[in-house]
């Protein structure tokens, strides 16, 4: 797939010869005076001067597409000798490496003048939290009059030049090529995240970040890593010499305060007392007086030295009080006196930025909101976040993703039942899978959690997800909360190997532009054992209302708990 990051690229790069490339890799020196001005690992990202970087993929080896590369202008190859073998012939110079992924980087920024050495660089890992800590990081870095760019999970940014993203963390081609963009559009500093993926995949070899900042560690991505073991061992190379120069760790959890054992590069700690390990008073930095403040809280952050400062971020939730207290801390700890972070965050009214499909509030009576809890814990977390401002009914509207981790779909169909009154359990983005396999798995962890909730939970199955927000939006009074979680700020969802573009906040604002306050519900009729199944009065359930015309759902279920 080729990562529409690619597209950045630097307006002049000096050429470089591709036999210094190859010598300061080790690699065996071709006899060649090739020159190459830039880098790639697609063929349908290439253009004249380019080093195409040949990897060997999972499904095929990039080799096989060197042909391609080098009819659009590729001057030279990288590649593994699997990939030479298949490239006898060729018409350009071929530098043969043991491992090209972990070359590529290095190659990359050396073709590009090591950009990120003209950066204040910051890179986020964890399994939650890093989209919206490197916003609030952008935020402070920008009221701080920095000019900052951002790689991410929804977008790059560069100067005045915005793409979105298709992977977290680019392929390290790309991602050096964004880098040098950043710099010759006067960007100075960068946040970014740094995917377990691309930390496996060597995409951010050549970067040493002068901050890496630590979120947290739960369950997430087993079917690439295998297990929770490898998953943080992964995570701690990013606090480690070759990959960053000091560390902000949470020790909000468990895995956070192994990670500030087990980093290798001078580390801060971070606790806030918002995750599963109580406040640590022996971190360097806690924070403490958290109090709702507008939409999300305030809160004081406070230096075993005595440093303090009291500001705030918009966000619902604990957690993203942590998120933005990390951001805060991690700018702190890269040479910015408190003062200034302090008098900037002043002026600029706290941590005000908005995420993009993160805790985005799309409207206040009924409230709905977009966000992209998708496994167990953000989809706990995002309820309990929204509970203590809802006045009415919390409903959740969500489904798991098909073809990843299938073991996290019950915990994720449990913890909606236990967190919300309402659960509406639709399609997420099902990919290759059976749609209604992956929804049966949740629906289990669902109806598993009613036995034991001890409270009304209304448990409905709808396969569409547009129609699942409409229903749930449509359902909902002024006075309840819609959640909406699983796919924040993506646009695309993938059924059976095609892509048909679906937004969730274009759906819930079409549903929201047709809301009008519903009836109130008639006195349940006393309940025989088919009725506790079915709500009294409605063939299709009390989820739909009057008005959306909707057809009776055959897989409707509705459940009265305890
Ligand atoms: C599991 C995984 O990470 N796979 C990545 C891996 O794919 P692969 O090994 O299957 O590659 P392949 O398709 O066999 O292709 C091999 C090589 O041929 C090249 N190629 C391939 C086809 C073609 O037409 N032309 C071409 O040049 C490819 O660019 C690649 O260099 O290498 C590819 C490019 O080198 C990546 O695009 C691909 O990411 C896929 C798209 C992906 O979905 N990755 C996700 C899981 C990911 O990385 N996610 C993390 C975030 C996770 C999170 O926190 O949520 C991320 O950082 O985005
Ligand atoms: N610090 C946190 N702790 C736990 N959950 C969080 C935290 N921050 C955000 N979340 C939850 O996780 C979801 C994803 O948040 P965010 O996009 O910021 O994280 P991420 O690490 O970038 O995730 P991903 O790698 O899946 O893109 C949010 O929608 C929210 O529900």
């Amino acid at each position: 797939m080729t990562s529409p990051q690619a597209r950045i690229r630097p307006a002049a790069v000096t050429p470089h010869r591709a036999s210094d490339l190859a010598a300061a890799l080790g690699a065996p020196v071709p006899d060649t005076d090739a020159e190459v001005t830039g880098v790639v690992s697609d063929n349908r990202a290439a253009g004249p001067g380019d080093l195409f970087v040949a990897l060997p993929g999972a499904r095929v080896h990039g080799a096989r597409f060197a042909a391609d590369a080098v009819a659009r202008g590729a001057t030279a190859v990288l590649t593994d000798p699997a990939g030479a073998a298949l490239l006898t012939g060729t018409s350009v110079p071929v530098v043969v490496v043991a491992d090209p992924r972990s070359a590529a980087g290095p190659a990359a920024a050396q073709v590009y003048g090591a950009p990120a050495e003209r950066l204040l660089t910051f890179g986020l890992t964890g399994t939650n939290g890093k989209t919206t800590t490197t916003y609030q990081l952008d935020h402070l870095l920008r009221a701080l009059g920095r000019t900052s760019g951002l790689v991410g999970t929804v977008e790059t940014r560069s100067g005045d030049r915005v793409l979105p993203s298709v992977l977290t963390t680019p392929e390290a081609a790309d991602l050096q090529a964004v880098l040098a963009a950043m710099v010759s559009d006067g960007v100075d500093s960068l946040a970014m995240e740094v995917s377990s993926h691309a930390i496996a995949q060597h995409r951010v070899d050549g970067i040493v970040y002068d901050v890496a900042g630590f979120t947290n560690l739960t369950q997430d991505h087993l079917d690439f890593h295998g297990d929770l073991d490898t998953y943080f061992a992964t995570k701690a190379e990013l606090f480690t010499p070759a990959r960053s120069r000091r560390a902000v760790v949470v020790v909000d959890d468990e895995h956070g305060a192994a990670m500030a054992r087990r980093a290798e590069v001078p580390v801060t700690t971070l606790s806030t007392g918002t995750g599963t390990r109580p406040l640590d008073p022996a971190a360097d930095w806690t924070v403490s007086a958290v109090a709702p403040e507008g939409t999300g809280s305030a809160f004081t952050i406070t230096h075993r030295d005595g440093r303090t400062l009291r500001t705030s971020t918009a966000l619902p939730g604990g957690y993203n009080v942590a998120n933005a207290a990390l951001a805060v801390v991690m700018v702190l700890e890269s040479g910015t006196g408190i003062d200034a972070v302090d008098e900037a965050l002043r002026s600029a009214g706290g941590l005000g930025a908005t995420v993009p499909g993160r805790m985005e509030v799309l409207a206040s009576a009924p409230r709905v909101v977009v966000d992209f809890a998708h496994n167990t814990e953000a989809l706990e977390l995002a309820l309990s976040a929204l509970r203590p401002t809802t006045r009415g009914r919390l409903s959740v509207v969500f489904g798991a993703t098909g073809d990843r981790d299938p073991g996290k779909r019950p915990f994720m169909g449990a913890a909606a039942v236990r967190g919300a009154d309402v659960v509406v359990v639709t399609d997420d983005d099902p990919h290759g899978e059976d749609r209604a396999a992956v929804r049966a798995a949740v629906l289990d962890g669902a109806r598993e959690a009613l036995a034991d909730v001890g409270r009304e939970v209304e448990l409905t199955e709808v396969a569409d997800r547009a129609e699942a927000i409409a229903r749930a939006v449509a359902a909902a009074r002024g006075v309840d909360t819609v959640l909406v979680a699983g796919r924040g700020h993506e646009t695309i969802q993938e059924i059976a190997g095609v892509d048909h573009h679906l937004d969730d906040r274009e759906e819930a604002r079409a549903a929201l532009a047709a809301w009008s306050e519903p009836e109130p519900e008639p006195e349940p009729e006393p309940a025989g054992p088919a009725a506790s199944r079915r709500s009294a009065g409605r063939p299709d359930g009390r989820i739909d209302h009057e008005g959306t015309n909707r057809p009776a759902r055959p897989e409707y279920e509705r459940t009265e708990g305890a």
